[in-house]
């Protein structure tokens, strides 16, 4: 069985991260909420406490009983978990005059097993306003900043530590080592790799499937098709994948994600079902009507498939990490419903396999080239399963979504001509629902406005639009409006998420 750290998350942004670096450092990690604790899974080798937006003090802070916890395996307390450690141990936290937000250095150092090899002056990230006033006794002060004496400590007789600063932050220069050093700590063998997950997660899937029969939601996206390899290489025929065309896919997607499929051996039905979406979704413009329409559409589709390849068992899909994550999110609130298959097996009375839900994307990709999936397949951008029904805003109609799709195929090919897709999280072009004025061949023009997306990301969480070349967008403008017949006017969005989102609906 895979060790793994358990992190307790207390709310904090930056808990992502430091599952992110655990898993850089090659150990396998996971995310609970703070007062779930795995209490019976003997593979936890160590627990680490995240930050928390609450104050200690705060009546309805999150709080656990960490007795349970506290010397039974090594233990982390991050910011708020070293807060909370000092708190429930008669120690003292107070709003003080110490507080830190920002770069400050390690002046002191004790010698200590978590600071093995950092050196004094080291630069750390802080983000706290209170701060440990009155440190219990066996608490020892093993690292202080200028402002804050109790910016690092362990406790007596136990294998339990707490920083006030933040290692998981790329601007605590010493961060990974100090998480590397905790891992050492906690005995972790360090082998977590792409390899060792496929060879493992192969093997837990033909435990878990035998010779049942598995249908498969596959997209062409990364995550459905790296799902799809990892189940064709563990029960290969037993296994089906379905792909719709509800109309609102790039150009020409359906049939070359169909051709490269072929090339990975895998048994793939597409299903051409444009002419329902069209007529569910004709006149509906309102996004989360929209999207819940088109999410019903994907469920009546599978049921008849699936009903039409008898007995099968098992629905796979291709969820990974961060829709899990958001979906527990212990402060979190829907900003959209993402249409993911999730509502299927309920009616289809079928039972779920995901392998990747515990990965995040560069692990998916790390995961697809290790299975030797081609590159172009494993780079793609995302596209959510909406497609451009989101994209078209406001009404649908099979002549919006053709503008559409030819305007977007310009610019996808632009990127690529200009080398630049690989230098971006994700783009696409929007079709907006607004007509302006325009003049083309002395004639008064009056038609649709493309607006084209670009952004920089890691995660899909936060975004930055990406400041594409101006020469290059002039030319793509250029291109669209003199290719795309029904659109004058091309505009850039220069917004990041957030406030804005990736997506326009
Ligand atoms: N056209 C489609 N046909 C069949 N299944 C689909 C389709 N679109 C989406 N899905 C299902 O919905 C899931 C979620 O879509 P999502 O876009 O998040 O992932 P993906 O398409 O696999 O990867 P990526 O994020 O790279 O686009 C997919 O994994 C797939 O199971
Ligand atoms: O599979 C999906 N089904 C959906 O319903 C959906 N909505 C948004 N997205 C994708 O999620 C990421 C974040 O999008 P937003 O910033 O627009 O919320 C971006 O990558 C979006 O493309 C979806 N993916
Ligand atoms: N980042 C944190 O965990 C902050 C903890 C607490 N809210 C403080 O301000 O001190
Ligand atoms: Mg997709």
């Amino acid at each position: 069985m895979t060790e793994k750290i358990i992190i307790l998350d207390f709310g904090s942004q930056t808990t992502q991260l430091i599952a992110r670096r655990i898993r850089e450092l090659n150990t396998y990690c996971e995310i609970v909420p703070y007062n779930k604790f795995p209490q019976d899974d003997t593979t936890v080798k160590g627990v680490i406490l995240s930050g928390s937006p609450f104050s200690v003090n705060d009546k309805d802070a999150f709080y656990t009983d960490l007795n349970d916890i506290r010397k039974k395996y090594p233990l982390l307390g991050i910011c708020y978990g070293a807060q909370l450690l000092a708190h429930t141990s008669n120690g003292k936290v107070e709003k003080g005059d110490s507080r830190e937000y920002g770069r400050a250095h390690l002046v002191t150092i004790n010698n200590d097993l978590l600071f093995d090899g950092i050196k004094e002056g080291s630069q750390v990230w802080m983000s706290h306003g209170d701060t440990i006033t009155v440190l219990p006794a066996d608490f020892k002060i093993i690292a202080s900043t200028e402002d804050v004496q109790a910016a690092a400590y362990k406790i007596d007789g136990e294998q339990t530590w707490g920083v006030q600063f933040h290692p998981e932050v790329y601007h605590s220069t010493d961060g990974t080592r100090i998480l590397s050093n905790f891992l050492n700590i906690c005995g972790c063998k360090k082998d977590w790799t792409p390899a060792s997950f496929v060879e493992s997660t192969v093997a837990e899937l033909k435990a878990q499937l035998g010779d049942d029969k598995v249908i498969l939601a596959l997209s062409g996206g990364v995550d459905s098709s790296v799902t799809a390899v990892l189940l064709n290489q563990a029960i290969g025929k037993n296994l089906t994948c379905v792909f719709v065309d509800h109309g609102l896919l790039r150009k020409g997607e359906f049939e070359r994600v169909l051709k490269d499929y072929e090339h990975l051996g895998l048994n793939v039905i597409g299903v051409d079902a444009k002419e329902r979406f069209y007529k569910a979704l004709a006149g509906v413009s309102d996004p989360e009507q929209k999207r819940k329409i088109i999410g019903k559409g994907f469920i009546d589709v599978f049921d008849e498939e699936a009903h039409k390849l008898k007995d099968i068992k098992w629905l796979g899909q291709g969820t990974i990490y961060p829709d899990i994550i958001e979906s527990l999110s212990i402060t979190g609130t829907v900003i959209k419903s993402h249409h993911n298959v999730g509502g299927l097996p309920e009616k289809m009375n079928l039972k779920l396999v995901e392998p990747l839900r515990l990965l995040f994307k560069d692990e998916v990709r790390r995961v697809g080239l290790e299975m030797n999936m081609m590159e172009h397949l494993i780079k793609r951008h995302p596209f959510p399963g909406p497609g451009l029904g989101i994209r078209v805003l406001g009404d649908i109609t099979p002549e919006k979504v053709e503008i559409l799709q030819n305007a977007d195929d310009i610019y996808m090919r632009m990127l690529n001509e200009y080398h630049l897709y690989d230098q971006v999280w994700q783009a696409g072009a929007i079709l907006l629902p607004v007509k302006s004025v325009g003049v083309m061949g002395d004639e008064r023009t009056y038609e649709f406005t493309i607006a084209l997306r670009a952004v920089t990301s890691t995660d899909a969480m936060t975004a930055d639009w990406a400041h594409l070349p101006y020469e290059f967008l002039a030319k793509v403008s250029n291109e669209i409006i003199n290719k795309v017949k029904g659109v004058n006017r091309v505009v850039y969005d220069i917004s990041s998420k957030p406030p804005a989102t990736i997506e326009w609906e």
